[in-house]
């Protein structure tokens, strides 16, 4: 057994003892102790009650022989009931609670790249979804692996003491065995691996029809058809994984449980031991019980042995795959200044400069933005536009340093922003995104968001900013209402654009010195448009913000806009230098105040 088998079990067992450590104890120990007890009463005792009946022993003795082994068990039963009703499950909690505990909180800080790597996101998603099981049998396979060598050793001994010739047959039972299973294990983990992917895809559409948020476009869309077509098609590409992955299986399965094990331990072996009882009469009774007994644990602890060494293996795999996450480091993290070198953040306001900034994304070609450069100024307000998929909202990630730039510099108050902890740079920042989410909890923790001691005054003044203060009034249980019905049969249901309110009540709330705001208004009225504005341009008076917006009638009260085009910034400027300018901004404005007016028009019929 290789050296990093070992430490990825060990690592385990250590793991769960720092979260339990009476549970991983007894664990671990318990198993050997009952194949102790178990020699003890089955192999070891029956052959001095049997001779003391064969040699005319008086009675009382055989008496107090089964009294003796009848109290030890019982005893260890009641030990096992405890350990197995009471101590086991608590403990399982209490490693699951530590390690999924662990595993979130590197889930809630690791890059936002992550997700663009299939292969780590695989494993993410295999880290969350599997963990806790994976842990939970790893230990259980020390605990069996434990108590079957205890468990062989004694009757081993025993059995070597009066039959030595055996050997012969546990050996050969033990190499054929391990061999193969070997063999089928490291098979099952590839086949296992080759199905996350497909179990993903199936479980994607699986979710699609148990989501409420996918529900509306079900019903009105004949889109099933395609999702049933991709799950019918899933499930074939399963069954080509199964059919060419498990016929070496099948025959690696046949011959290390019935030829290595059945056939030759509980077969040939038994034979020979009956020939020396039978033939040769060289046993007594007692001993033949004893013996026939020991045969059995030993042949049995062998066949438990050959899966669970190669079982050890396989939980190295996972247990590797828990480690490596449980390890992760975020790349951004590690490009940035070493602590003792990081700059403090200024206490005012200081300008943001893009510095001949280029970005790919990982696993695509071209650059998306290519060699930008501009400075928000404090206390300013800026606007950036342009038409799909032009790079605005990568723009402010790499703003917030969710990403980080391959070429060119971004600095705050003349420093490259590198230089500054990541989660102090990043806590400069209030944003709400286009894809933003609510969290099943309360309307007061979706726009605190778990930020220590809100304040209730100062959330429902944010609630009121953003233009939720007539639903807020409506609600009879305030800012405790329940967002979504998920936990909560009271919970409330919001629209779009009160969803989109309390979204932009979590930046006023979080009062940070830099806002960005991509599409704030999106899912809005105009009147709730128009007092959005307002209330962001009073909340702007002393602070730098970013929108980006296709409704430019929102844009036009920015200090500064950037147009941007094919990942450069192709007009800058006022509304009224770039309407001056009569370019591609105030051909897209016309556009839009043209349309309003066409819609004006209809309604009005002038
Ligand atoms: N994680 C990613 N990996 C690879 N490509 C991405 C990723 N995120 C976005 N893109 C691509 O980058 C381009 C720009 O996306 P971005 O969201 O910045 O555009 P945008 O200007 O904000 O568009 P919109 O106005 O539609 O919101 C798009 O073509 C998009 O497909």
């Amino acid at each position: 057994m290789n050296k990093q088998i070992l430490s990825n079990n060990w690592f385990i067992v250590r793991y769960s003892f720092r979260a339990a450590p009476l549970y991983t104890l007894m664990t671990c120990l318990l198993m050997a102790a009952h194949a102790a007890v178990q020699f003890f009463e089955f192999v070891y005792m029956p052959k001095f009650m049997i001779d003391a009946i064969q040699y005319n022993k008086p009675f009382s003795v055989v008496l107090w022989y089964t009294l003796f082994v009848f109290s030890v068990a019982s005893l260890w039963l009641l030990v096992n009931t405890i350990h197995y009703n009471v101590i086991m499950p608590r403990g399982k909690v209490a490693v699951n609670k530590r390690l999924q505990k662990e595993i979130y909180d590197i889930a809630s800080r690791m890059d936002l790249a992550c997700y663009d790597n299939p292969a780590f996101y695989n494993d993410f998603v295999w880290a969350i979804s599997e963990s806790d099981k994976r842990t939970a049998a790893a230990l259980d396979t020390i605990r069996v692996l434990l108590g079957t060598v205890t468990q062989v050793i004694l009757s081993g001994a025993f059995l070597i003491a009066l039959n030595w010739e055996g050997i012969f047959f546990v050996m050969l039972s033990l190499a054929g065995s391990m061999f193969f299973n070997l063999r089928r294990n490291k098979k099952t983990f590839e086949l296992d691996l080759a199905m996350k992917p497909l179990q993903r895809k199936r479980d994607y559409v699986s979710r699609v029809f148990y989501l409420a948020d996918y529900a509306k476009e079900l019903r009105l869309n004949p889109i099933a058809g395609r999702l049933h077509r991709l799950y019918g098609e899933t499930n074939v590409q399963i069954n080509r994984e199964i059919d060419s992955r498990t016929k070496p299986m099948v025959a690696q399965e046949f011959a290390a449980d019935f030829l290595f094990s059945t056939f030759v331990v509980n077969g040939l072996y038994i034979l020979y031991i009956m020939r020396k009882i039978m033939v040769e009469a060289v046993l007594s009774y007692g001993s033949a019980v004893s013996l026939v007994n020991a045969t059995r644990r030993v042949s049995g602890g062998l066949l438990t042995l050959s899966r669970t060494i190669p079982q050890l293996q396989q939980n190295s795999l996972y247990i590797e795959k828990i480690r490596s996450f449980l390890a992760y480091q975020s790349e951004l993290a590690a490009q940035s200044a070493p602590a003792s070198e990081q700059q403090p953040l200024p206490s005012y306001i200081a300008p943001l400069e893009f510095k001949n900034v280029s970005f790919t994304y990982p696993g695509t070609g071209e650059p998306l933005l290519k060699n930008i450069s501009f400075t928000l100024e404090p206390n300013k307000s800026v606007a950036i536009v342009g038409y799909n998929g032009a790079g605005k909202t990568t723009l402010t990630k790499l703003l917030m340093r969710l990403y980080d730039v391959n070429q060119g510099e971004i600095l705050y108050n003349g420093v490259n922003i590198k230089q500054y902890d990541l989660m102090a740079y990043r806590d400069l920042f209030g944003a709400t995104f286009q894809d933003y989410e609510l969290f099943a909890t309360s309307l007061a923790d979706n726009v605190s968001m778990g930020m220590p001691t809100p304040q209730r005054e100062e959330i429902i003044r944010a609630l009121e900013n953003s233009g939720f203060g007539e639903k807020l009034a409506s609600m009879a249980r305030g800012i405790d209402t329940t967002i979504t019905k998920e936990f909560d049969d009271q919970g409330t249901l919001l629209s779009g654009g009160e969803a989109q309110k309390v979204a932009i009540a979590r930046v006023l709330y979080k009062n940070c010195p830099i806002i960005v705001l991509d599409e704030p208004s999106s899912a809005l009225d105009p009147i709730s448009e128009y007092n959005m504005n307002e209330a962001i341009l009073k909340e702007a008076s002393n602070k730098t913000v970013v929108f980006i917006s296709h409704r430019l009638s929102t844009t036009r009260m920015a200090d500064m806009i950037y147009m941007i085009e094919e990942g450069r910034i192709i007009e800058q400027g006022s509304h009224k230098e770039l309407m001056d300018l009569n370019g591609k901004y105030a051909y897209m404005f016309n556009l839009q105040a043209e349309r309003y007016r066409i819609h004006e028009t209809a309604q009005t019929g002038t």
